[in-house]
C-alpha cells in the first residue's frame, strides 16, 4: 500500500444517509482509502486519532462577502478563510459585492481570483454580479468560471452594485439560462421597503423593531412571486438567498412543484437570533432581511426538519465596528459577521435541542450544496476520489465564544459569549489541515 499523507483512524464518517465507522487515507489531496476501522496503521506522516470524533464532508459556505479587493479593511480572503477553517468549513463562494470593483466583468473577476488564489487558505469559487449594464459580460464571466450570478432586487447598501429592475432581471435571466448558470437573489421589495422606511422615519419611530418592521415578511413574498413569475418565463434557475421565514419557504416549494428551479438557502442568524434578541444586541445583529419573531424562527427550524430548506449558509457580511453604528438602527450597516460560527448553531440547536441527526445537517451544509452548484461529488460527500475536505467535530464538547476565538478582521459578531455545544477539532482542506483546536 502506497504511503499515505494522512491517516484518520477510527473515525464516524457522517454522510448525507448515515453514518459508520471507518479509517480514512488522504494522499495528493484527495481520499485515497476508506477501510474497515483498525486497518490503516500508523504508516504516515500525520496520524489523527479520530476515536471520539465524526468526520463531516467539509462544509461548503455559499454566502460571503469577504470585501477584496476595495473593502479589505472589512474583512478579505486571509481572515475570512482562517474564520472558515475554524468554523470546519473548506469551500466558500464570494459574493460579487462588497469588493470593489466588484465582479461584474472579466477583468474584475481576475483580480479578485487573484488575491484570493495567493490568500485563501481553504478552497473557494467566486459570484459573478448581474447589475444594470453588465449584461454584455455575463457571458465572459462564465467562461471565467463564476459559480453563479447574483442580483439585487433591493439596494444594496453599495453603490457600485446598483440593483436591477424589471427589465434587467429579465434580460440577465433568459442569458443566465442560455449559459445553463444560475442566479441568487435578494430578494425584497424595494419599493415596500422605501415606503415603510420612510414612513417610519418621517413618524420618528427608529427602533429596533421599526427597523425590522419596515422590512416585514411581505417584502420577502412579493419580491420572491415576481422573481418567480419571471424564472417560469426564462426558465432561469434562481436561488433565493437568506430567507427569513417559512411563508417564504412554502411559496418557493409551491413554484418547485410547478416546475421551477429554485432552491433555497437561509442562515444561522435567523434560525439563531430572534427580534428579542436584536433588541438586545443592537446593530451587530442588523442585517437584511432582517431578523424575526420567535415564531418564524421556529418555523425556520420546522422547515429544516421536513427538508424544505436546501443549504444553510452565513450570509458573513462584516464591517468595521464604527460603520455598525449610527444615529439610529436604520443608519449602521447591514450584515452580520458570524462565518465561523455556522456548524456551532447547527449543532448546538439543531442536533442537541431539536434532534437533528448529522446526517441531517451535513445534508444542509455539504450535500445540497455541492449538488446543486455542481460540485459533488468531488466535494460534498466523504468518499473514495474525493477531495480531502473533512471536518472533524468533537459533538460534545462545550464552549463560550470569546472574542479572542475569533479570527475575523474586526472581532464583532452576535455569538460573542454565547454557549455552543459541538466543537470543530480538525478541518482539513484539499488535503491540508487549516486548523486543528489542538495546535
Ligand atoms: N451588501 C451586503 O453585503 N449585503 C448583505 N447584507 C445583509 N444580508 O444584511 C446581503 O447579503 O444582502
Ligand atoms: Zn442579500
Ligand atoms: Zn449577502
Amino acid at each position: 500500500m502506497s504511503q499515505m499523507d494522512t491517516i484518520i483512524q477510527e473515525v464516524t464518517v457522517v454522510s448525507g444517509d448515515g453514518e459508520y465507522k471507518a479509517d480514512i487515507g488522504i494522499k495528493d489531496g484527495k481520499i485515497k482509502l476508506i477501510t474497515l476501522p483498525g486497518q490503516l496503521g500508523a504508516a504516515s506522516k500525520n496520524v489523527i486519532k479520530g476515536k471520539d470524533l465524526y468526520a463531516l464532508p467539509g462544509l461548503i459556505d455559499v454566502h460571503v462577502h469577504f470585501n477584496e479587493p476595495g473593502r479589505t479593511d472589512w474583512e478579505g480572503f486571509e481572515t475570512g478563510s482562517k474564520s472558515l477553517a475554524a468554523g470546519g468549513v473548506t469551500t466558500f463562494f464570494d459574493m460579487p459585492l462588497n469588493s470593489n470593483p466588484p465582479t461584474t466583468t472579466t477583468e474584475n473577476f481576475q483580480l479578485k481570483n487573484s488575491r484570493a488564489r495567493h490568500r485563501s487558505l481553504i478552497d473557494y469559487r467566486l459570484w459573478g454580479g448581474l447589475v444594470p449594464e453588465n449584461g454584455h459580460h455575463l457571458d465572459s464571466l462564465k467562461s471565467a468560471g463564476v459559480i453563479g450570478f447574483k442580483a439585487f432586487m433591493s439596494e444594496s447598501g453599495i453603490d457600485e452594485f446598483q440593483s436591477s429592475n424589471d427589465e434587467i432581471l429579465l434580460q440577465g435571466m433568459k442569458k443566465i439560462a442560455q449559459l445553463s448558470s444560475i442566479l441568487a437573489v435578494h430578494a425584497e421589495s424595494n419599493a415596500m421597503i422605501h415606503f415603510l422606511e420612510k414612513e417610519k422615519k418621517t413618524e420618528n419611530k427608529c427602533t429596533v423593531r421599526d427597523y425590522s418592521e419596515s422590512r416585514p415578511i411581505a417584502s420577502e413574498l412579493l419580491a420572491v412571486e415576481r422573481i418567480i413569475q419571471y424564472a417560469e418565463l426564462t426558465k432561469c434557475p434562481i436561488h433565493i438567498c437568506h430567507v427569513s421565514s417559512r411563508k417564504v419557504i412554502q411559496r418557493i416549494l409551491e413554484a418547485r412543484s410547478a416546475g421551477t428551479n429554485i432552491t433555497a438557502e437561509t442562515c444561522p442568524h435567523y434560525l439563531f437570533l430572534s427580534l428579542d434578541e436584536f433588541e438586545d444586541i443592537g446593530s451587530l445583529a442588523k442585517c437584511a432581511p432582517p431578523l424575526r419573531e420567535r415564531e418564524e424562527v421556529e418555523g425556520l427550524w420546522l422547515a429544516l426538519k421536513n427538508g424544505e430548506i436546501d443549504i444553510v449558509s452565513s450570509d458573513h457580511s462584516p464591517s468595521p465596528p464604527d460603520l455598525k453604528e449610527g444615529e439610529t438602527i436604520f443608519d449602521g450597516w447591514g450584515g452580520i459577521a458570524g462565518c465561523q460560527s455556522t456548524l456551532s448553531v447547527l449543532l448546538t440547536e439543531g442536533y442537541h435541542k431539536r434532534g437533528f441527526t448529522l446526517s441531517e445537517i451535513v445534508t444542509l451544509v455539504a450535500v445540497n450544496p455541492a449538488k446543486r452548484f455542481d460540485l459533488y461529488p468531488q466535494k460534498g460527500v466523504i468518499q473514495v476520489g474525493a477531495d480531502a475536505d473533512l471536518t472533524l467535530i468533537d459533538a460534545h464538547e462545550e464552549f463560550t465564544l470569546k472574542k479572542e476565538d475569533l479570527y475575523y478582521r474586526h472581532k464583532i459578531s452576535p455569538y460573542i459569549n454565547q454557549t455552543f455545544k459541538g466543537k470543530v477539532k480538525w478541518t482539513i482542506s484539499k488535503g491540508r489541515v487549516v486548523f486543528s483546536d489542538d495546535l
